[in-house]
């Protein structure tokens, strides 16, 4: 199959869908791999090292696009890739479709057939390709927020740890899942006082007896959450209702309530944001501040550690890879249950429920496609 590995080109994206070392297994295979020149270069893989592996180096954007079966992105397609994107071809990258309903709509013009990592599942009930890049965002999120307190970031200059005779700063993660534990350990390690509120107990339970104790966990309500805003200093979101836009669970109205300077840090801003007053911002400009609170709305977190993300999330997507090189999208995804809900667009139809229900479009069910 001819595969292709475009530059990524969101802001400050320097994550690449394939390291030299997937290029090798797939030319080993007997497919063809064009990498555009530079695609590697802010993960740290130059592009000698992909020609040392086997594949082809292109520096036309145009013809990586054109030529290509199966092309691997790490973000969702950008306007200018959308209009590139032609009927048959295969677009395997993050998509988040429920947030965005201009992409949704582009994707089904251009009658390809686009995959999305973040909604193919595992028998464990996860989402093993969104979990690497959660994770890396779930602990870069303390970092984000701790930055944010300081005050010419117009934060409330609290310091996390605190130092002895003064009290830490209160965090409080919403959602504890994959991205909600790793910032709660992540907070945890500084110090701070932390707290986890899910809507799910089994999930509450996993945390409370794997910190056992170290950071409180309460279920998630209104009463809950309107305590969380009145004492934190730092409030991560975390939520995640998968595939779909996640729910604003802290109002504009709410933010009267927090302490002048506290800190909201959105990870689920890819799925829309889940405070009313996110809106998706850049590493270039990551925060702003609303009646007084700074928010950090990064879609993008992780390719600002572009080694350690790059790596950590080739490692997941490489089998699903191989998997549509060797077979097609129509046999790969017949013969995996859990590859089957990746796809969210075939030639012109959304195939994922939330997606089809958030634009109030038609579904059609993905298993009809591939039998
Ligand atoms: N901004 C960025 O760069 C990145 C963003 N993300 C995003 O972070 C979000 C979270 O991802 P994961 O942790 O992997 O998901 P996950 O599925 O592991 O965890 C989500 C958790 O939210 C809980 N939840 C759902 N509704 C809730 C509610 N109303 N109140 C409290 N808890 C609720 C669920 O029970 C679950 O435990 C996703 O939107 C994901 O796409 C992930 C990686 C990078
Ligand atoms: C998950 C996601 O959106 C990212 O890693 O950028
Ligand atoms: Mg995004």
């Amino acid at each position: 199959m001819k595969i292709a590995v475009p530059k990524e080109i969101k802001n400050h994206e320097y994550r690449v869908a394939l390291t030299p070392t997937g290029a090798r297994e797939l030319v080993a295979r007997g497919h063809s791999v064009a990498v555009q020149a530079g695609a590697g270069e802010g993960a740290g893989f130059p592009d000698a090292s992909y020609e040392a592996a086997g594949a082809r180096l292109d520096a036309d954007v145009e013809s990586i696009w054109s030529d290509a079966e199966l092309i691997l992105k790490v973000k969702e397609p950008q306007p200018e890739e959308v209009a590139r994107l032609q009927r048959g071809q295969t677009l395997f990258t993050y998509l988040h479709l429920a947030a965005e309903e201009t992409l949704t709509r582009g994707l089904m013009a251009s009658g390809a057939t686009c995959i999305a990592y973040e909604t193919i599942t595992d028998r464990q009930g996860g989402l093993p390709l969104l979990a690497p890049m959660s994770t890396v965002a779930g602990r870069m999120a303390v970092q984000a927020g701790a930055h944010g307190l300081e005050k010419a970031q117009g934060g409330s200059g609290v310091l996390l740890p605190g130092v002895p005779g003064v009290a830490p700063g209160k965090v409080a993660v919403i959602g504890g899942g994959v991205v909600g534990e790793n910032a709660a350990r992540m907070a945890l390690g500084l110090g701070a006082e932390v707290t986890v509120l899910d809507k799910s107990i089994p999930r509450l339970e996993v945390l409370d007896d794997r910190y056992q104790g170290r950071m409180k966990t309460i279920f998630s309500t209104a009463d809950a959450l309107d305590q969380m805003v009145r004492e934190s200093d730092l409030i991560i979101g975390a939520v995640l209702i998968p595939g779909a836009a996640a729910p604003k669970l802290i109002t504009r109205a709410m933010l009267g309530d927090m302490k002048p300077g506290s800190v909201l840090v959105d990870v689920a801003i890819d799925q829309g944001g889940c405070f009313e007053t996110s809106r998706a911002t850049t590493h270039a400009e990551p925060t702003y501040i609303v009646d007084g609170i700074v928010h950090y709305c990064v879609a993008n977190m992780p390719g600002a550690v572009a080694r350690t993300s790059t790596q950590a999330l080739t490692n997941a997507t490489m089998p699903f890879v191989i998997a549509l090189a060797d077979k097609g999208w129509q046999k790969a995804l017949a013969d995996d249950a859990h590859f089957l809900p990746g796809l969210n667009v075939h030639d012109g139809q959304v195939t994922y429920a939330a997606v089809a229900e958030a634009f109030g479009l038609e579904v059609v069910d993905p298993a009809s496609l591939v039998r």
